[in-house]
Parts: C-alpha cells; sequence; structure tokens
C-alpha cells in the first residue's frame, strides 16, 4: 500500500508544482487568487475523507460478522438440519449478506463521488475567483498568456484528483490499519523470559504448590492455594462438580496462564523459567473437544512434524498401541486416506483413538486426558479404555475424569472442589457407587452423591 500511496502522490506532486510555477509566471495575481481555492477543497477533502473512513470501518465491520458467522455456521450443519434450522438459518445468512452488500455499496458510491465532489469545488471555485478578481481589478491578459493559464490550469486538476485518490485510498484502508494496530498492542498474559531454559528430557515430577488463580481482577477465585505432588509415571485423576476448576489446572500446567500466586514445577524446575515451546514438548493434552483437521490419517496422527518430515514408522506404532491401525488399514487408501474437516468421515471411538495415537506420536512424558463425555458402544469404549490404559504406562498422567472405569484405572483421585484438593481412595468411591447406583455421579456436588 505505501508503494501505491508513492507511486500516486510523487508524480502527482511534481506536476503540480510544475503546473502551479507556470500559472505564477504567466499571472501572479490571479495564480494568487486561484490559491484561495485551495483551503476549501482541503476542507472537502478533510470531510469527505472522515465519512468514506466512517463508511468503510462499518463495512469492515459487516464483512467480519458474515465470515464469523458461516465460520460458526458450516461446522454445524448436522446439528442445523437435526434441529430443522434450516429456513431460519438461511433467513440470518441472506440478513448478514443484505447488510454487507448495503456497506460494500455505500463505500462504493462515496468513493466515485468524492472525486466529482472535489473537482466541482476545484472548479467552481477557481472560476468564481477568477471571473471576480479580472472583473474587479479589469486585468487583461495577451492571447499567449491567457491560453498558458489556461492550460496550466486544467493540467493542475489531474494531479490534485490524483492526490485526492490517494487520499481517499488512505481514509479507506484507515480503519483496517487501526484494527492491525490494537492486535499488535495486545499484551499477551504469559511472558517467556529472555533466559528461559530449554528441558532437554523430563522425567515427569510435577508440583502444584500453593496456586492461587482467577481469570480476571473481578472474577472469583478458581483454585485457591492448590497443592499437588505427581510423582514420574504416576496417574493422578481429577474428580468434582463442573466448573471446579479442573481443567484451569491443565491449562496452568501447559502455562496458558500464570498463577496469582504459587508456583509449578516440573522435575524441580518453575514452568516460568522454562521457554514455552520446551514445556509444551514434553506435555501432550488429549482434549475432551477432539481436534482433528482435514489431512490425511498420517498427517493427523503426526502433527508435530507437519512441517518436517512425519515419522511413517512412529505414526503405524502410535496408531497400533492406540487400537487404531486396524481400523486405518481398512480405510480405502490406509494412513493416506483424507478424513474430511474435523474428522468428519471417522466415528466418535475412531476419532478418540487418533487422537490417542496423535499423543503417542509426540513421545512425550506428561500427558494430559480431558476425557471425553460422549458415550460410545461397548466394543469402542472398551478399545478406546485399551489405549487409555496402555498411554498411561507411558506417561505421568492428570487425568480430567468423567467415568468411574477411568477414576479406578489412576494410582490417586483427587476431588475438586471450592478451589481446594481432597484425596478420595478407590474403595470409598466404589462403596459410594454401589449404595447409589445410577443416582452417583462423578462431578455431582450435592451433599449425599459427591465424592
Ligand atoms: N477463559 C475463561 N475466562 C473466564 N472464566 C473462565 C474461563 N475458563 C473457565 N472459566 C471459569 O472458571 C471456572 C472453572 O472452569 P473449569 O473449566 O476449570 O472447570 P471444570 O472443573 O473443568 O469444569 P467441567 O468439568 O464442566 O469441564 C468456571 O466457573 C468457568 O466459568
Amino acid at each position: 500500500m505505501i508503494y501505491a500511496l508513492l507511486n500516486c502522490v510523487v508524480p502527482n506532486a511534481l506536476q503540480f508544482s510544475a503546473m502551479a510555477g507556470q500559472m505564477v509566471m504567466a499571472s501572479p495575481l490571479l495564480s494568487l487568487v486561484s490559491a484561495l481555492v485551495v483551503p476549501c477543497m482541503c476542507l472537502a477533502i478533510a470531510f469527505l475523507g472522515e465519512r468514506l473512513r466512517k463508511v468503510s470501518k462499518e463495512s469492515h465491520y459487516s464483512a467480519a460478522r458474515l465470515s464469523a458467522y458461516l465460520n460458526e455456521i458450516l461446522p454445524s450443519m448436522l446439528f442445523i438440519k437435526a434441529n430443522n434450522a434450516e429456513l431460519h438459518e438461511s433467513i440470518r445468512f441472506q440478513r448478514l449478506v443484505h447488510d454487507d452488500l448495503v456497506k460494500r455499496l455505500r463505500k462504493k458510491k462515496m468513493r466515485a463521488l468524492i472525486p466529482q465532489i472535489v473537482q466541482f469545488v476545484y472548479v467552481g471555485g477557481l472560476l468564481l475567483f477568477c471571473a471576480g478578481s479580472m472583473v474587479a481589478t479589469r486585468v487583461s491578459f495577451d492571447v499567449s498568456r491567457v491560453v498558458t493559464f489556461t492550460m496550466s490550469l486544467i493540467l493542475l486538476i489531474e494531479p490534485i484528483q490524483g492526490i485526492g485518490k490517494a487520499y481517499n485510498e488512505l481514509k479507506q484502508a484507515e480503519p483496517a490499519i487501526e484494527r492491525l494496530f490494537n492486535l499488535t498492542k495486545f499484551n499477551p498474559q504469559v511472558i517467556e523470559k529472555p533466559d528461559a531454559v530449554d528441558l532437554d528430557s523430563v522425567s515427569g515430577d510435577i508440583k502444584f504448590c500453593g496456586i492461587t488463580f482467577k481469570y480476571g481482577d473481578n472474577m472469583s477465585l478458581v483454585l485457591d492455594g492448590l497443592n499437588l505432588h505427581m510423582k514420574p509415571g504416576e496417574t493422578v485423576a481429577l474428580v468434582g462438580p463442573s466448573g471446579g476448576g479442573k481443567t484451569s489446572i491443565a491449562k496452568l500446567l501447559l502455562r496458558l496462564y500464570d498463577p496469582l500466586s504459587g508456583s509449578i514445577l516440573v522435575d524441580d524446575r518453575d514452568i516460568r523459567d522454562v521457554c514455552l515451546r520446551s514445556l509444551r514438548r514434553h506435555i501432550v493434552l488429549v482434549s475432551q473437544d477432539i481436534t482433528l483437521f482435514s489431512g490425511t490419517v498420517a498427517e493427523n496422527i503426526g502433527y508435530m512434524d507437519l512441517l518436517h518430515e512425519i515419522d511413517m514408522e512412529r505414526v503405524v506404532e502410535a496408531a497400533k498401541i492406540a487400537n487404531a491401525d486396524e481400523f486405518i488399514s481398512a480405510l480405502p487408501k490406509g494412513y493416506e486416506t483424507n478424513i474430511g474437516q474435523r474428522g468428519s468421515l471417522l466415528s466418535g471411538g475412531q476419532k478418540q483413538r487418533l487422537t490417542i495415537a496423535r499423543a503417542l506420536y509426540q513421545k512425550s512424558s506428561i500427558l494430559i486426558l480431558d476425557e471425553a463425555t460422549s458415550a460410545l458402544d461397548h466394543k469402542s469404549e472398551q478399545l478406546v479404555r485399551q489405549a487409555v490404559q496402555r498411554v498411561m504406562d507411558r506417561h505421568t498422567v492428570l487425568v480430567i475424569a468423567h467415568r468411574l472405569e477411568t477414576v479406578l484405572m489412576a494410582d490417586r483421585v483427587f476431588r475438586l472442589d471450592g478451589g481446594k484438593l481432597e484425596e478420595v481412595t478407590h474403595s470409598s468411591l466404589i462403596a459410594q457407587y454401589n449404595e447409589l447406583g445410577c443416582d452417583w455421579h462423578l462431578g455431582s456436588s450435592s451433599d449425599e452423591t459427591c465424592i
């Protein structure tokens, strides 16, 4: 854009100076009178430029609203069809498109109109001033001077229009530039120290020491002086009511946020002293919201090497351990099969096993497992559970558990409520389950059914 602006402004400015110089030589008095038009034009350009900036901003916002809507709605097509919401969504879409069209047309009209208005002000003003001053002073010209002056005046219009056009472009782009600058002013909440160290290997010893945390200044505490020591290779399950802060612990371990007070140590090193890439390389997250991308099975499993060479031997080995090799081999192109947008061509259980295979491929020593809540059929459930057990054997695991079977696979179980941890035994869990049967739930916080 800067190149385009310079390309327009420099030649026009040169032409403007040459023509203005010639006019002064032809008639200094009329040139002075003509110069009176310049402030009028500046006022007109400034006023119209400001209007164009506002119209452009509205047009940018309407385009952003439309694209945000499409990003949200297109992946939810199944839900929309199942809820008979096609008509409703089609009307919402049409409204947004219409709004976008109106705003864009307004911007185009404004862009087309501004040079005409500027030109009108310029020519009208000049004619008025020149004619007025000639009548008042009774100035007489010889023909050659009249021709020179008039020609210079006509040729002066072009650079003025050009500069006006460049100004238009600038005003139009201003909202986008403003937004870019606002983004650069964004302060990340987590800052890496300049002398942060790179961890070559990690055994998986994790300590949460007096962690207090909340998301915002005016929000309530999520974690309140929490302490936990996980030994290498150990599996710790977190249970407790929904919104109790289980996922927040995982986010803190990944250093997506920093605690208000307290520290998290990995292999006795404060994670604030470790560079973020290195920390996250040693921790793998298997999230409740399954994240798969359109691409081949191999690309999804070897995601961490997407920019380098994916090690196919490791991909197959990970898939085998995750009980995924069998169904992958049955796909039309095996590991080279494209699994569609967000893995839409796979079943729920297959997606879960693929994400476990991806975690195994990463070969990190710490695993955060946010157990999926959606139920699977018995066979899929068994395959996923077996895969989870195998992955647990290879990592220090922090599991956010939703099912009793998963909790029983853990070495220790903690209930998180009111920002504090309390250890519960397997036997007390089973006793409660036997007592309450189907009324029992891991996340329940009622006095009777909570762990
Ligand atoms: N990004 C965020 N900004 C502000 N508040 C948040 C954010 N994420 C979570 N919270 C709030 O923090 C609290 C703890 O949320 P968290 O997701 O850790 O709970 P959870 O125990 O994992 O819940 P669930 O079992 O339902 O997944 C909740 O009250 C939630 O509303």
